[in-house]
């Protein structure tokens, strides 16, 4: 994985071996299957044929009540009370916060210097975009303080959880307590801001949560807002950060995208006034740059697959898994399937001119079924805002080479160094 190689490895094997194999994978039976009839299979699988599964790591540090772990009727209360915060129509309304983060990282990260690194500055960006928008958290020592404990807990989730002073895991484990306090501080304070205007609309995703359910069928207790705030603080800004990071990377690599970007962007900066922010419209008009995005993820996915497991024996295309084996779904051999995306290896973001061109189950960067990506509509806004406000503003040229490696995010060598230069033409405010 560390060196990049998973795309081969999983492409060998595929050769050797056929569409299914078994290995074994962290001392687990696994099997491997691949291709839009697996990923059906998988993403549309009910809790009495495959149960979400995570490490033993991920499980301590984001607690076994987050929606990876929950399945059927559990995992459906708690998916529903989390998904209203997120939906196109609640979302509209936070384009101007989100406009708002960009610039402000922007005059604080990118104005006035020579070379940045991309990947460590999204990964700021997205964090901030999300303590805001979804958890009301203003900037400030309780901020900071939360971002070095998801650094930690981040960097435990992949390790192995030994509980000895001083390892990795042990480290993930303290800052999952101290974010634990933070973060019910701040549920303490969002009740009591309910309880004083109990008819206001909840303006960020902990007062909806709490305000959701008034049935004890939909009721969402206060350790699933907890251990679900932590997943979403996870799930939501590496992934997205990734994906910025490698839009950046493209465009360096690819003039004549990188033109049809800027001039899509640039016709939108035209059309506003001096200090004047983006709109819901606006990203409606973001068609191309949104192309090139899901053709970002189609060649750069950040998850590179998953893990299921077979709750009982079952049988797949003619193979038998048994009852508690490892199900390993990828994305890259079926975003890379020429006869589903004629020249796999050409960056082409037309293929998603007519969206219903791609057959289901075969673009997966989101995941598909009951479990599809909640954060996809929330990731489309932070990224056309943050590739809006870069292309428009600055230029780019690559300090590092194109390597990139994979832990298990891809990311590129360097953490992306480029060296920039602040465009003239567009007013800046
Ligand atoms: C480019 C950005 C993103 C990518 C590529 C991405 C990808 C994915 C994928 C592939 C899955 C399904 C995993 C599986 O079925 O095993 C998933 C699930 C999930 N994502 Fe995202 N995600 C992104 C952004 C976000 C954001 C911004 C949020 C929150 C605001 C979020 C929250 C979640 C949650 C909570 C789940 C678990 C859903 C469930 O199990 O029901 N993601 N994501």
């Amino acid at each position: 994985m560390k060196a990049n190689t998973a795309d081969a490895w999983v492409q060998a094997r595929v050769q050797k071996y056929g569409p299914v194999s078994k290995l074994s994978l962290f001392g687990n039976p696994t099997v491997l299957i691949h291709g839009p009839a697996a990923n059906k299979f998988v993403f549309s699988g009910d809790s009495s044929t495959v149960a979400n599964q995570q490490t033993k790591s991920v499980k301590m540090i984001l607690g076994d009540r987050n929606l990876l772990e929950l399945s059927g009727e559990d995992h459906k209360r708690v998916r529903n009370a989390l998904v209203p915060f997120l939906k196109p129509e609640s979302l509209k309304q936070y384009v101007e916060k989100m406009d708002w983060e960009v610039r402000e990282h922007l005059k604080t990260h990118w104005i006035g210097k020579q070379k940045v690194q991309v990947l460590p500055l999204m990964k700021n960006l997205t964090f901030n975009i999300i303590c805001t928008l979804l958890f009301g958290i203003e900037r400030g020592i309780r901020r900071d303080d939360l971002i070095k404990c998801f650094q930690h807990m981040i960097r435990g989730m992949w390790s192995i959880p030994v509980k000895l002073p001083f390892t990795t895991f042990s480290r993930a484990i303290r800052a999952r307590w101290k974010a634990e306090k933070i973060l019910k501080e701040v549920i303490e304070e969002k009740r009591a801001e309910i309880g004083q205007n109990s008819n206001s609309n909840p303006r960020d995703l902990i007062s909806s949560l709490l305000s959701s359910g008034s049935r004890e069928d939909e009721a969402i207790t206060e350790e699933e807002i907890l251990h679900n705030s932590m997943l979403v603080m996870v799930a939501g800004h590496d992934t997205s950060s990734v994906l910025i990071t490698f839009i950046v990377r493209l465009l360096a690599n690819e003039p004549a995208v990188y033109s049809a970007v800027l001039q899509e962007q640039e016709e939108i900066a035209k059309s506003k006034a001096p200090g004047e922010v983006l709109t819901w419209e606006d990203l409606t008009t973001m068609k191309y740059t949104w192309r090139v995005a899901l053709e970002t993820m189609r060649v750069f996915p950040p998850l590179f697959g998953g893990f299921r497991t077979a709750v009982r024996d079952i049988e797949y295309d003619g193979y038998l898994i048994p009852k508690g084996w490892q199900i390993f779904w990828v994305s890259s051999m079926t975003h890379m399937d020429e006869s589903i995306f004629p020249e796999p290896s050409k960056f082409n973001p037309d293929r998603y001119e007519n969206q219903l061109s791609v057959p289901p189950y075969c673009f997966v960067g989101f995941g598909g079924g009951p479990r599809i990506c909640p954060g996809n509509e929330f990731a489309r806004i932070e990224t056309l805002v943050t590739i809006h406000y870069l292309v428009t503003r600055f230029s780019w040229k690559m300090c590092s080479d194109n390597s990139f490696s994979r832990n298990p995010m891809p990311s590129p060598s360097q953490g992306l160094e480029v060296q920039i230069t602040q465009n003239k033409t567009i007013v800046t405010a």
